[in-house]
């Protein structure tokens, strides 16, 4: 018996990737190759993370990350919960378990053996914020807190029409996103708008918030997926170097010197691939001096 993985999933589209055993998150690569699927698999508390969530999604992310086969990540989250029906893409830092210093992992699964607490969602913003490939939140449900956050910090979002909820808690339970999920938002929505959107905490449809400019599409809730894998094959079937410097190019006005250093990079390795790059490190290892006089200096 295939066991479900959320309502609206396709399952003739993907394929579990192997390798992985994993409770709080579900992990496929697309049929058609190029794409991931990442979900929280939490519903019965609307996907809220605790530290193994973010242990598993980082993993997952980072193994997308450095698979130069994919070039896009569908973030999401599975459902309905069993209990109430209700959808969630993610409600962002599993309250029942936040403790003086961070979220805190349960009796044996914490690595060092101190229960430290963790707030290391902030190192998956990183995560998707810098990695070489089109990041797409797909929310077919409540994006709250934490959850709003990674939908802001994700390069596209596609809401469902019918159940998606935009919605900032933070400042509810003395918690604040003072990186990304605030000051990138808004860049997005403009500044009276963000400010609106956590000072008051109010609820947003899917349709409010493609109005005010954090979402790219509204989407009947049952073809949420359908649409989110369509958009994958037309972002995967353009030029992967294109794509990339995109990115980061996008990303370079608001990431500082972080930001500079990342698209140099991709820019150094690009001139890796040029017969002056080549001239550079083989009169090195031919102990000669280089030649350079037949290269242009064109612009
Ligand atoms: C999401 C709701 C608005 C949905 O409301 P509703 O449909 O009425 O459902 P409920 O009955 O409330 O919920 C069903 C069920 O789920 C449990 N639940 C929901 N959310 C959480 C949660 N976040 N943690 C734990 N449990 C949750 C709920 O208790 C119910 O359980 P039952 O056993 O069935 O009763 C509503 O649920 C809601 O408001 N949820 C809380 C939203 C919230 O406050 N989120 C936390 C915001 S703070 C945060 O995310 C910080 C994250 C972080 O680590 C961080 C750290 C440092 C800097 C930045 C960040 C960052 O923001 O990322």
């Amino acid at each position: 018996m295939t066991h479900m993985i959320s309502e609206i999933f396709h399952a003739e589209d993907w394929q579990e990737v192997a390798g992985f055993t994993f409770e709080d998150i579900t992990y496929h690569e697309a049929v058609v190759g190029g794409t991931v699927r990442i979900a929280f698999n939490r519903p019965e508390c609307r996907n809220a993370f605790r530290p193994k969530t973010v242990d598993e999604l980082y993993q997952a992310l980072e193994h997308a990350r450095v698979n130069d086969a994919i070039g896009v990540v569908i973030l999401t989250g599975n459902g309905p919960s069993a209990k109430d029906g209700g959808w969630a893409f993610c409600s962002g830092g599993d309250q029942r378990v936040r403790g003086k210093d961070g979220y805190k992992y349960d009796g044996t699964e914490d690595a060092t053996g101190k229960n430290l607490g963790r707030l290391h969602i902030l190192e998956v913003q990183r995560l998707i914020r810098f990695m070489p490939k089109v990041v797409m939140a797909v929310v077919p449900g409540y994006a709250v807190g934490g959850g709003h956050s990674l939908h802001v910090i994700c390069d596209l979002t596609l809401a469902s029409e019918e159940h998606a909820v935009f919605q900032q808690k933070d400042a509810d339970v003395a918690s604040f996103d003072a990186g990304y999920g605030s000051a990138y938002l808004a860049k997005q929505v403009g500044q009276k708008r963000a400010r609106e959107i956590f000072f008051l905490g109010l609820r947003y449809t899917a349709q409010d918030a493609y109005e005010m400019g954090m979402v790219n599409k509204v989407v009947p809730h049952a073809e949420l997926e359908k649409k989110a894998l369509e958009w994958a094959c037309i972002i995967n079937d353009k030029s992967p170097t294109a794509q990339k410097m995109l990115k980061y190019a996008f990303n370079m006005t608001d990431d500082g010197m972080v930001g500079q250093q990342i698209f140099a990079g991709e820019a150094t390795r690009l001139a890796y691939g040029t017969d002056e790059a080549a001239e550079g490190r083989e009169a090195f290892v031919e102990k000669r001096q280089a030649d350079f006089s037949k290269f242009s200096r064109q612009y």
